[in-house]
């Protein structure tokens, strides 16, 4: 009897290293401009090239601008990233999706919408998100720029076999909750150290329920609670996502793929070093009031008193509240706040725009808000726009930018002015994440259309 994981892995074992790691074989590969220069560097000392060009694929995405994405990018240290990108692509003969190709996007996005992602894969990419794609019943997992190396010279990589842990999501999502919600809930209870060390699989009715979207959503923040990656089994809504897109098998090869992917998923029975269960009837709309992801709590919740956390943890929690100016056991609903940031590899995908875009339809944007609606990739945004969604945005005073990592990390231009809060539908809160001095409150797709709407901390 294996779990689903022992299936994959076990599927793409070259070697294992007696008392030592398993050389594992990959079959995806993703590379962005931040995590890839030296590893390309690496090959070209070595004097290497890359074994199988035809499994890695790269995208530019962290530091491009997210406004005027045909002219040079403006930010010298940006503009050598990119470029360099390009140059490694070109030189090595690999599939480049750069500025203004109708195929860039965040590289997390982009994977699934092209069918590159499929059940039963191994896929890395020097990018600790890289768990999104798990959602597809793939291992997927983030790597070091040496590991990135290896890679390319030789299409395999070096690991430990992770240990496995259950996640359970029994019972019916409430009224507005989302994916991102269970994900912010999860990890509050299980804290982000919660999953350090296993690779997590995500099951149950509530999990069965989620469309591909939202399955990404909850894999995508997989590594905040520690987690090596995070997958769900493919099932009929992971064969109907993929059935016809660009890379996904076609004809008589999709029959015998779908009859193969039927078979990922764990066997009844079979041994989870860990497992969790929780029931989503009590998961409400969630916010984050600190500076890491585990510091969540539902809107209308209060920030724990000082009393209520343990002696070891008291000092990293007060400054945590000192950063964000909150103070312990105070309520956030009704508070004011100054930015809202649609988008990231987490909620930048078409149904996160469908979302917001329903609340604020007939409504307008808070004169206190500054929002940065930023889709994951072109095929976002031209999805947004072939539904009209562009204009019921700007109908409500909201201007749709081009696609990027934007506000999510402040390696680009959208950065938010330091002791400004910020409702950002991103994955990291942490201490200037989004800028110098910036303070992030995370939060689902619905829960920051009101918060642009209201111009302060509402339920949707
Ligand atoms: C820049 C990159 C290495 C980083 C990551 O690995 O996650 C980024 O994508 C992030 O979200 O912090
Ligand atoms: S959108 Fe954010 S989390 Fe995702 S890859 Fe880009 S920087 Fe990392």
């Amino acid at each position: 009897m294996k779990t689903l994981f022992d299936k994959i892995w076990d599927a793409h074992v070259v070697t294992t290293v007696k008392d030592g790691p398993t050389q594992l074989y990959i079959d995806r590969h993703l590379c962005h401009e931040v995590t890839s220069p030296q590893a390309f560097a690496g090959l070209r000392a070595r004097g290497l090239t890359v074994f199988r060009p035809k499994q890695t694929t790269l995208t530019a995405d962290h530091n491009i601008p997210t406004m005027w994405q045909n002219k040079p990018i403006r930010d010298s240290i940006s503009r050598f990233q990119v470029e360099t990108l390009a140059k490694n692509a070109s030189d090595f003969g690999l599939t480049y999706y750069g500025l203004n190709n109708p195929k860039n996007g965040i590289v997390h996005v982009i994977g699934p919408e092209n069918g590159y992602t499929q059940p039963g894969m191994t896929i890395v990419c020097g990018d600790s998100h890289t768990s999104t794609h798990g959602a597809f019943g793939a291992i997927a997992f983030g790597i070091g720029t040496s590991e990135v190396e290896m890679v390319l010279a030789s299409q395999c990589i070096l690991q430990t076999r992770p240990k496995t842990m259950r996640i359970n999501f029994e019972g019916k999502l409430g009224k507005n909750v989302s994916a991102k919600d269970m994900a912010l809930y999860m990890i509050s209870q299980l804290t982000t150290g919660g999953a350090t060390g296993y690779f997590v699989e995500y099951a149950g009715e509530a999990v069965r329920n989620l469309t591909m979207e939202e399955r990404m959503t909850l894999c995508n923040l997989s590594i905040e609670m520690g987690a090596r990656g995070g997958l769900v089994a493919p099932d009929e809504t992971t064969f109907n996502y993929i059935k016809g897109r660009e890379f996904a098998p076609k004809g008589e090869k999709w029959e015998k793929a779908v009859a193969y992917w039927k078979t990922l998923k764990s066997d009844d029975g079979a041994a989870f070093d860990k497992e969790v269960t929780f029931d989503v009837g009590k998961i409400r709309p969630m916010i984050t009031y600190g500076t890491n992801p585990g510091m969540g709590m539902p809107i209308d919740g209060t920030i724990p008193r000082l009393d209520e956390i343990d002696e070891a943890g008291k000092i990293s929690f007060e400054k945590s509240l000192n950063y964000m100016g909150f103070s312990p056991g105070e309520k956030l609903e009704g508070k004011q706040i100054d930015y809202v940031f649609l988008g990231s590899c987490t909620n930048g995908r078409i149904e996160d725009f469908r979302v917001f875009t329903s609340y604020v339809k007939g409504k307008k944007k808070a004169n206190n808000v500054t929002a940065w609606l930023v889709p994951g990739s072109w095929q976002v945004r031209k999805q947004i726009e072939a539904e009209g969604l562009d204009k019921i945005l700007e109908e409500a005073g909201f201007e749709l930018r081009q696609p990027g990592c934007s506000a999510c990390l402040a390696m680009n231009d959208d950065k938010v002015p330091a002791g400004k809060y910020a409702v950002s539908t991103s994955n990291r809160n942490f201490e200037g994440r989004q800028g110098p001095g910036a303070r992030t409150i995370l939060a689902g797709p619905l829960v920051a259309a009101a918060a642009a709407v209201n111009g302060k901390i509402t339920q949707p």
